[in-house]
């Protein structure tokens, strides 16, 4: 894995807007920290984790990570240059690129030459149990199996931090928990801030250093 250099990521006050509902939050994730962002459906979880990726706009706060500013009012750095690895809660994966080609595209995009991406993507694959669906189209994967696709995904591309959005919710249960330990390992080894979406006490226990509960 990267030996990438991290910074805290920072959520100064920072209020996104959906439809008629606003929400704050307020937070400051160390590197190798991380956080559990729990509350009820609708809170707004999603939307904040959203804000981090660049993807939903804020409506005023900020956002940074290692001292550099990604969101606020002088500044937006576009969601490919923030170097966040997310996992989205629907996979969001190219349809018609395999899985290998999926987990190898954010390595592409960061300059790693293909053969290395396509070799360091193949062992993520295989990290996740998928090795045997590497070369699947992604649109012929199944639920779990493209969660997993966009677990490698966010983690091979040597992320500066890590956002996950019900990560393990389309996972049986005989996954689960192996792919849970897989992610907490490597979280560790990443040593990066991490924001965590969840609705499950025992991914709290396992993987959180500190829970944040939005009301
Ligand atoms: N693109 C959007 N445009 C407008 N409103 C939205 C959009 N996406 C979500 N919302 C609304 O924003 C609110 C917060 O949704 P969000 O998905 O962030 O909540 P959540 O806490 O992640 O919920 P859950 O636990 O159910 O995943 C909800 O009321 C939702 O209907």
């Amino acid at each position: 894995m990267s030996g990438q250099v991290s910074g805290t990521l920072e959520v100064r006050d920072a209020v996104v807007r959906r439809g008629e509902f606003e929400v704050r939050l307020d937070l400051r994730i160390g590197p190798g920290e991380v956080v559990a962002l729990t509350g009820p459906n609708g809170a707004g979880k999603s939307s904040l984790l959203g804000a981090v990726a660049g993807l939903v706009p804020l409506v005023s706060g900020e956002v940074a990570l290692g001292g550099a500013v990604l969101d606020g009012e002088a500044a937006f750095v576009p969601p490919e240059r923030r170097g966040v690895g997310l996992v989205p809660q629907q996979h969001l994966l190219f349809g018609h690129l395999t899985a290998l080609e999926n987990v190898a595209y954010g390595l592409r995009a960061r300059g790693v030459h293909r053969r290395e991406a396509r070799a360091e993507a193949g062992e993520w694959l295989d990290r996740l149990g998928l090795a045997d669906r590497a070369q699947l189209r992604a649109d012929r994967l199944s639920g779990g199996q493209s969660q997993r696709v966009a677990i490698a995904r966010a983690l091979a591309s040597r992320p500066r931090a890590v956002l996950l959005d019900e990560p393990f919710a389309a996972l049986d249960i005989r996954v689960r928990d192996d792919v849970r330990r897989l992610v907490r390992d490597a979280l560790v080894e990443l040593g990066v801030p991490a924001l965590l979406v969840t609705h499950d006490p025992a991914e709290v226990d396992q993987l959180a250093t500190r829970e944040v509960r939005l009301a």
